[in-house]
């Protein structure tokens, strides 16, 4: 497993061991013991996501649900690949405000860690493409919301890209109240 590290601390880029052979592959996409006996020891996760985008720049994003229901997600890229984003929305973080994105795709088998307190979303790359992501807290559809994908000078690649109505109708990062706080156990 090999674990790296992002420009902002909390964010991890996981890489775990693929064995290929004349059929394809075998990878164990989650193993606790593995992450733990590596020193990562990441919550609990409850749900499963896994979502299709059916064309090449359909942006999703970017999400967070408010406390106490805020998600950790563990992101990986089942099929095409995707530009993935996380913000530091934590009030207080010396990182507030800042973003990472890391490319996943079926081919290299990353994860990107995003953990509770931070945005979440990410830009097709390929048509079908598939993302599938561990969650640390169920659904909850009052907690749900979505900040503009274009107010934090993110670099999609895109200038035009399909939304969903949520999100084209989001805040802009600058307008929207944070519930996140730096330590406030997000
Ligand atoms: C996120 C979610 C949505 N839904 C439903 C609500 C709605 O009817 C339909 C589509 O929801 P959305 O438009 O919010 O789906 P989507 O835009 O794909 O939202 C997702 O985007 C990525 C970036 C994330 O990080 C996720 O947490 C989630 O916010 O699915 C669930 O039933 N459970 C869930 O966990």
């Amino acid at each position: 497993m090999k674990i790296e590290t992002t420009t902002l601390p909390d964010v991890l880029v996981l890489t775990p061991p693929r064995f290929g052979d004349e059929r394809g592959f075998f990878s164990e996409s989650w193993n606790r013991r593995t992450l733990s006996q590596a020193g990562l020891d990441l919550p609990d996760f409850v749900q499963d996501n896994h979502s299709l985008s059916a064309h090449v720049g359909t942006i999703r994003g970017l999400h967070y649900q408010a406390p106490p229901f805020a998600q950790g997600k563990l992101v990986r890229c089942g099929r095409g690949s995707l530009l993935d984003v996380a913000v530091d929305a934590r009030l207080g973080s010396p990182f507030y405000g800042q973003w990472v994105a890391v490319a996943l795709s079926d081919r290299n088998g990353r994860q990107l860690w995003v953990p509770p307190g931070f945005l979440h979303g990410f830009v097709s790359l390929e048509p079908d493409t598939e993302i599938i992501y561990k969650c640390t807290a169920h659904y909850n559809r009052e907690s749900d919301g979505a900040v503009r994908w274009d107010s934090l000078g993110i670099d999609w690649g895109v200038t035009d890209p399909i939304l969903s109505p949520k999100d084209r109708d989001a805040p802009p990062f600058a307008e929207w109240d944070s519930p996140f706080v730096y330590g406030g156990g997000a």
